[in-house]
């Protein structure tokens, strides 16, 4: 599947959590089949540093990484508030990728021709509409939580007047009978709902029609209601992942030897924990796991990335130095797809659950934020893939009855068939004849011209 078009395309990357690496996996994809386009990825230099160092993208030269100012003023003191960064970010644009865009068609000479950007920056609509070029977003999480942004004003007016803690679910829009309000994130009908980043996704959900094409990280027989319901709103819907399958196996960077660890294990003996690339759990949260993994003697692969934490579980670690292994990094999806993982303890971010179902990997979710309590209810009470912890949080006794049910209940038999089913529908997806396949090809014709 090639396309000869030239062409030169703007690309607005969401440097926080993990947006800007499925953007560039899916703008190597484009530029592999289109070699005449040129990508002007626009990104925070600290994000284009990340992103570029571990995404292999096709080096054919045609994908340039350009940085955009990311609202820090010079010399700001930070206080420490987990948003501050991300508000920063949002307040300075859209002029940021505005200037970014004027630089980018400066320095190639070449008019832009499509905006693709992340499905957050509802101001792509206009900046595409005054270039005259199709605008295609990108949604990196799940179908059901970008349906939830669709639907916020009947959500607000149908729960209006319900006290915060009356727990509704969402029968009233296709596809979300099991949804509960309380699952939703921050800025939908809870939280502050003036803040900017809860104003961003409000403007998203009004915006998102006007785009050519909504591509997403998903495939559509993992919820045809919900996808078919969106098709009924937007103008195109191109689901065209899960982009861990869709892209060609990549080579891997393993430097604290997770592979052949895992070599050494049985099948489905052990369980790998990761909490995606923001978040760490308090250090209470991580001696319960801790606690609960050595009680139940279960082998355990941990990537755990603040360094600033790990020395909390010193003891742990010299106690079970045979048992488990930690590290700062790991290739998630080669993990997930090693024979020897039993079940994946995740904070439920979508990547990660896309990846645990490529792999066939029942989870033990542990939600923080944002879309992870939709994401965990859809594992838990849709497709029975896996367990939210009991309350919520990590305890001993909570996470060792999880860990019994999944290795070793009728139920954890269940989740493992269930998630079979959908490995195998994300596999036919990606294959040949495959809908993600059919939809990529549309995808490249809308952003080929
Ligand atoms: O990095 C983030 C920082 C922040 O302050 C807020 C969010 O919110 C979301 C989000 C919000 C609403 C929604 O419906 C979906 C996501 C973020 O998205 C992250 O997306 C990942 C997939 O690309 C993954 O699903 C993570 O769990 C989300 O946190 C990021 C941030
Ligand atoms: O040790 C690690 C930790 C994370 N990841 C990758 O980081 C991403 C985390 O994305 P997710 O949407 O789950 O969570 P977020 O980082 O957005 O909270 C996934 O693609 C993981 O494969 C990885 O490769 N190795």
């Amino acid at each position: 599947m090639q396309v000869t078009k030239q062409g030169h395309v703007a690309v607005l990357a969401f440097p926080f959590g993990t947006h800007a690496a499925p953007l560039l996996t899916l703008v190597g994809r484009l530029s592999a089949a289109a070699p005449n386009l040129k990508f002007s990825f626009l990104n925070t230099a600290k994000s284009n540093e990340k992103v570029f160092s571990k995404i292999k993208i096709a080096e054919n030269g045609n994908i340039k990484a350009h940085n955009v100012y990311d609202g820090v003023p010079e010399g700001h003191v930070f206080s420490g508030h987990p948003l501050e960064s991300v508000e920063l970010f949002l307040k300075a644009m859209p002029e940021t990728f505005k200037n970014g865009v004027k630089e980018a068609v400066k320095e190639s000479g070449m008019k832009v021709t499509c905006l693709l950007s992340d499905a957050f920056f509802w101001f792509s609509g206009d900046m595409a509409a005054e270039m005259g070029v199709p605008w295609v977003a990108l949604w990196t999480a799940a179908p059901c939580s970008i349906s939830v942004h669709m639907y916020t004003d009947l959500i607000r007016s149908t729960l209006k007047g319900n006290g915060e803690n009356v727990d509704q679910t969402l029968k009233f829009i296709p596809g979300m009978s099991a949804i509960h309000a309380k699952d939703l994130p921050d800025g939908v009908c809870h939280g502050n709902l003036e803040a900017p980043f809860s104003c961003m996704l409000d403007n998203m959900g009004r915006m998102l029609p006007r785009a050519t094409a909504l591509a997403m990280n998903s495939f559509e027989e993992i919820d045809h209601t919900i996808i078919d319901d969106l098709k009924s709103k937007l103008k195109m819907v191109l689901n065209v992942g899960p982009f861990n399958l869709a892209s060609p196996p990549q080579s891997f960077s393993d430097e604290s030897g997770c592979i052949p660890w895992l070599d050494k294990h049985r099948a489905s003996s052990l369980a790998y924990l990761c909490f995606g690339s923001i978040l760490t759990p308090s250090p209470n949260e991580l001696m319960a796991l801790a606690e609960a993994l050595e009680a139940q003697k279960v082998p355990f692969l941990w990537s755990f990335r603040d360094s600033s934490k790990v020395q909390l579980l010193d003891k742990f670690l010299e106690r079970t130095s045979t048992l488990g292994k930690i590290v700062p990094w790991s290739p998630q999806l080669q993990v997930l797809e090693h024979a020897s993982v039993g079940v994946f303890i995740t904070h439920a971010g979508w990547n990660s659950i896309s990846e645990s179902i490529a792999g066939g990997v029942p989870m033990i979710c542990r939600p923080f934020f944002a879309d992870q309590p939709l994401n965990g209810r859809l594992v838990e009470d849709i497709w029975k893939i896996g367990v939210n912890v009991e309350g919520g949080v990590f305890t001993k006794c909570g996470t060792m009855r999880a860990l019994d049910l999944v290795f070793k209940a009728e139920q954890g038999k269940m989740m493992r068939e269930n998630i079979g089913i959908l490995k195998k529908k994300a596999r036919e997806a990606v294959a040949t004849d495959g809908s993600s396949t059919k939809n990529f090809k549309t995808l490249l014709e809308v952003v080929s011209g």
